[in-house]
């Protein structure tokens, strides 16, 4: 016994020095002599092993930012290696245009495909859907699916029988008796005071479901909006693959959205005539290519997703930085009382030519979003003076530009209301893309913008509001942190936290 010991711990160093010597070899090679023998690759941001992961894991925002600053802030694509997978990362606004067009080498099949296996699609119904023609389409049922989403949410389409919808509903919620218990925290005799976060919630998931799916939707499912509140608030954990063993939260609150869209694709269609055209095309495409019932409720859960995740967040950054600003709400006030005045019919259109508002709106866009652009090299793709290799991920995030002091000023790091109102230019530059861009360019950036819009319009018009008493030094409520570290396809949630109002009606 004594001799093993004696011969392990012999070994030892030889060990040590063995590790240490092939550890070192490989990073002079993988780092310095690789990059100096193929000079189109793009650079890999050092790591160690098992690479960046933790880091990752812990504020992606923040590796994206130390590998750019690493290779001098020159915005040359480079690598990072994330748990094994080699990442290409744009951070170069001039090498958007190339990202987003060069489809035929650069795809976002694998993400959706893998996304439908998330929600639940079977593998059998993803094959259908990548290799069926739809009806009198050129094209697969999913990319025709991107299509119609897109003829739903673009003006000119069928976005302004959508919207009218959803401003009757919503128009509705923004009412003094409308503020349900979920909201509401405590009453007086003559004011409210109210979660923003769950106003927010109330004034946007609701309406807007039942404008897309028909108002049976919550007739199958009373409690979808706060289900949807469980899920979208641990959904990080669904995007970063924790398992169900750990995360069980996320994954019930999943299944059971997905047993109430079951619930509502089995009703009679007469039932759900009110829902939006897209709902029903979508339907027709994918019973018509013998997509099982299942496999549709799982596939529908991802447009209920989409259409609800992004939008009431960004109504609450817009609100918490006017409200804690008292001159900003005086001055919005100001703007929106002409447009309010003149009624609900035509508001949307008057209201996207307040200049302060639709600032306070962009900069909310460019200081409290995270989004991604995610594509999968197929093809080598030459990007500025790099080329991409076949097999590789390439990703664009957009919080890499939105903070660039070259463009956006030296006060980037601050919210200005009034940054997007001095320079107009600025909503048109490439380093702003809170929506992404190419081929999975938001098509609900049009609608986004209406309804927020509206909400903070009738919001402010119709109750006396101010910032209720909080706990920091000055007996105030400290500004809720906008939670960056994890990696989100939109705008940000506030870090654990909430602004509490105090309203009274008008
Ligand atoms: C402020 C609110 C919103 C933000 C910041 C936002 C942002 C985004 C982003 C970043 C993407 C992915 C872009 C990419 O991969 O390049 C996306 C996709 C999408 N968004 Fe939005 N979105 C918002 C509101 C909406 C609304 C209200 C709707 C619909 C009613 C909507 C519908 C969609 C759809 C259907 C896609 C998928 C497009 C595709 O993959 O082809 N979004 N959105």
């Amino acid at each position: 016994m004594a001799g093993i010991w004696t011969e392990s711990f012999g070994l030892m160093p030889s060990f040590v020095v063995l590790s240490v010597v092939t550890w070192v070899t490989w990073r002079v090679w993988k780092f310095t002599l690789k990059p100096m023998l193929s000079p189109e690759d793009p650079k890999d941001y050092p790591y160690f092993v098992p690479g960046n992961a933790s880091a990752f894991m812990k504020d992606s925002q923040g590796l994206f930012q130390r590998a750019r600053e690493y290779f001098g802030n020159t915005r040359v694509p480079f690598a990072v290696t994330i748990m094994g997978q080699r990442i290409h990362v744009i951070t170069d606004p001039k090498d958007l245009p190339t990202l987003y067009k060069s489809t035929s080498t650069l795809t976002f099949d694998g993400f959706i495909k893998a996304f439908f296996q998330k929600e639940g699609v079977s593998p059998e119904a993803v094959h259908i859907m990548f290799t069926k023609q739809a009806k009198g389409q050129r094209k697969n049922i999913t990319h025709a699916g991107e299509d119609f989403f897109k003829q739903q949410l673009q003006p000119g389409g069928h976005l302004q029988r959508l919207f009218a919808s959803i401003q009757v509903k919503i128009d509705e919620c923004i009412k003094w008796e409308s503020l349900s218990s979920g909201t509401v925290i405590s009453t007086m005799e003559s004011t409210k005071t109210i979660s923003l976060l769950a106003f927010c919630h109330e004034c946007l998931v609701k309406p807007v479901s039942t404008a897309v799916f028909g108002n049976v939707i919550y007739e199958v499912e009373p409690r979808l909006s706060e289900i949807f509140r469980k899920f979208d608030d641990n959904s990080w954990k669904m995007n970063y693959e924790i398992p169900r063993l750990f995360a069980p939260d996320v994954y019930d609150a999943k299944d059971e959205i997905r047993a109430a869209m079951l619930r509502y694709i089995k009703l009679p269609h007469e039932t759900r005539r009110d829902a939006a055209w897209i709902v029903h095309i979508l339907e027709d495409e994918l019973r018509g290519a013998g997509i099982s019932e299942d496999d549709m409720a799982s596939f529908f859960f991802g447009p209920f997703w989409t259409i609800n995740g992004n939008a009431y967040k960004n109504l609450f950054w817009v609100l918490s930085h006017t409200f804690f600003d008292p001159k900003l709400h005086a001055a919005v006030r100001e703007e929106i009382e002409p447009a309010v005045a003149a009624g609900l019919e035509g508001l949307d259109g008057r209201l996207e030519k307040c200049p302060r508002l639709v600032a306070i709106y962009e900069e909310v866009l460019r200081f409290n979003t995270s989004s991604v652009t995610v594509r999968d090299v197929i093809a080598d793709t030459k990007i500025g003076n790099k080329i991409l290799r076949k097999g590789a991920k390439v990703v664009a995030p957009t919080r890499q530009l939105h903070f660039d002091p070259a463009v956006f000023g030296r006060n980037v790091d601050d919210f200005d209301p009034e940054r997007f109102l001095k320079n107009k230019e600025l909503s048109k530059s490439n380093s702003f893309r809170p929506f992404g861009g190419g081929i999975t360019h938001c098509p609900g950036r049009w609608l986004a913008m209406k309804e927020i819009l509206l909400c903070v319009a009738l919001i402010i018009s119709r109750f006396d509001v101010e910032v209720a008493a909080g706990q920091n030094n000055s007996g105030g409520q400290t500004f809720p942190k906008v939670d960056t570290a994890m990696l989100a396809l939109g705008v940000l949630p506030p870090v654990k936290g909430d602004v509490n109002l105090i309203l009274r009606r008008k």
